[in-house]
């Protein structure tokens, strides 16, 4: 793989994700909630403000910046789960990403770590794989799997012990957060985003994990990741970075060209700090009073300018307008938009040789159900019919601990 010059440009990269004038604006209703829509003031805030990059298959990105800089936000909007308003494009391999391009092809690893605290690694593994495959993967497919991404992930050694929780004690977090990743690669992802997952761990954990991600991106994935307070081994393990502030990037590039390029527009790195450190407090908002504001604002949107200046981000505008005005990609069309077929129960039905109308029909109801499941939970706990919030989380996971138990049921005899 041929890393040429400051740009970082990959040769044989295959596959890639980009963002083209990315925009997520956000109503915000401003003052206490009692008040409600009448006299509360509304604002539009503008959360991601016209961010265009491109992430490519075999490397892996880090997006780093202070507390609010929009590192999670422009992760859900990727995603498809942003819930404002969003303008501008991203694009999979020529086609637009709607909701079931991404289901398709990309996996999000949230921050929090949920499991079923008695059930080993490898079981819970198992569990997830056969409510995530497709209803026709034999037992030795999923076992093959399993294997696969405990591997990956380097949990060989944790594989059959108990993954504990509050009261029971199990694996550490550094290995809870691996099998959060291990669930989300048991569908072999083509992009895989992961907001903070170093958030909590030692530094050699995190380097660890950063470190199984990157032989991760060498197999061909798209990684991108979001980091607080990274380490300098972590920054050796990336191969491009972007620092944001205040929705917008001050940086994003080659990892190796980073400090060059901040040192080219005035921000030098001493040889025994850290550079992330470094660029996220030179991207970073100092709010102690108006003064050191009005300088930090005055240096973020200088920096922002440079970079939407520069030739570096010129050149991936260009790349990525014209790909896109080219369309998807000859011999790379599965990125075009088909059926999600990741719901357990669709994946039963279909067996079944049901007419697509009724497929639908059935997939609706079962939808409808849960949700009203769930929210008449909510409701119920809102109005002090259960006696604590922990109580209806507790009945509701056991709800869907049960519902997820049947449809295991469904698939195994499918
Ligand atoms: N739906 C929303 N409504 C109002 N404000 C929002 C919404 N979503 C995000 N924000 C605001 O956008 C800003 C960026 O939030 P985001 O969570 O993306 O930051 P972040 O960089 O991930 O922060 P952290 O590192 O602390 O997780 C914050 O000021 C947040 O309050």
């Amino acid at each position: 793989m041929a890393v040429n010059g400051i740009s970082g440009k990959i040769e044989d990269a295959t596959n890639h994700l980009d963002v083209l004038n990315l925009k997520y604006v956000v109503r915000d209703w401003v003052g206490p909630w009692w008040k409600g829509a009448c006299f509360r003031k509304l604002r539009h805030k503008c959360i991601i403000n016209d961010v265009t990059l491109r992430l490519m298959s075999g490397e892996i990105t880090g997006i780093l910046g202070n507390s609010e800089s929009g590192k999670t936000s422009l992760l859900d909007v990727i995603t498809c789960r942003a819930s404002g308003k969003v303008t501008g494009d991203v694009i999979y391999n020529g086609t637009r990403c709607t909701n079931n391009v991404i289901q398709n092809h990309a996996t999000y690893v949230m921050q929090a770590d949920r499991f079923l605290p008695n059930l080993t690694v490898r079981e819970t593994l198992i569990y997830s794989a056969k409510l995530r495959l497709p209803g026709c993967s034999t037992s030795e497919e999923i076992e093959k799997r399993v294997t696969d991404v405990v591997l990956a992930m380097g949990l060989k050694d944790v594989a059959d012990t108990r993954i504990g929780g509050s009261i029971i004690r199990g694996i550490s977090g550094g290995e809870r957060r691996r099998v959060t990743i291990a669930i989300q690669l048991l569908k072999d992802p083509d992009i895989i985003l992961l907001d903070e997952p170093t958030s909590g761990l030692d530094s050699y954990t995190a380097r660890h994990l950063v470190s199984n991600l990157r032989d991760l991106a060498r197999r061909g994935k798209i990684v991108m990741l979001s980091l607080h307070q990274p380490s300098s081994d972590i920054y050796s393990l990336l191969d491009r970075i972007g620092i944001m502030s205040k929705g917008e990037f001050v940086y994003f590039g080659c990892a190796k060209g980073m400090v060059q390029y901040f040192t080219e527009v005035g921000y030098p790195c001493d040889k025994y700090t850290n550079p992330l450190d470094r660029y996220v407090d030179v991207a970073s908002m100092d709010r102690r009073d108006k003064d050191s504001e009005i300088q930090s604002l005055i240096r973020v949107e200088r920096l922002v300018k440079i970079l939407k200046t520069s030739r570096l981000q010129l050149g991936t505008f260009r790349r990525i307008s014209d790909d896109f005005r080219r369309g998807p990609r000859a011999g790379n069309r599965e990125a075009v938009e088909r059926p999600g077929s990741a719901r357990v129960l669709v994946t039963v039905i279909r067996s079944t040789g049901l007419h697509p109308g009724q497929l639908q029909f059935i997939r609706f109801t079962a939808v409808v159900f849960l949700n009203c499941l769930w929210s008449e939970l909510h409701t119920a706990a809102f109005h002090g019919i259960f006696l604590s919030a922990n109580l209806a989380q507790a009945v509701t996971g056991l709800c869907l601990s049960s519902y997820s138990l049947v449809a295991t049921g469904f698939l195994k005899h499918f």
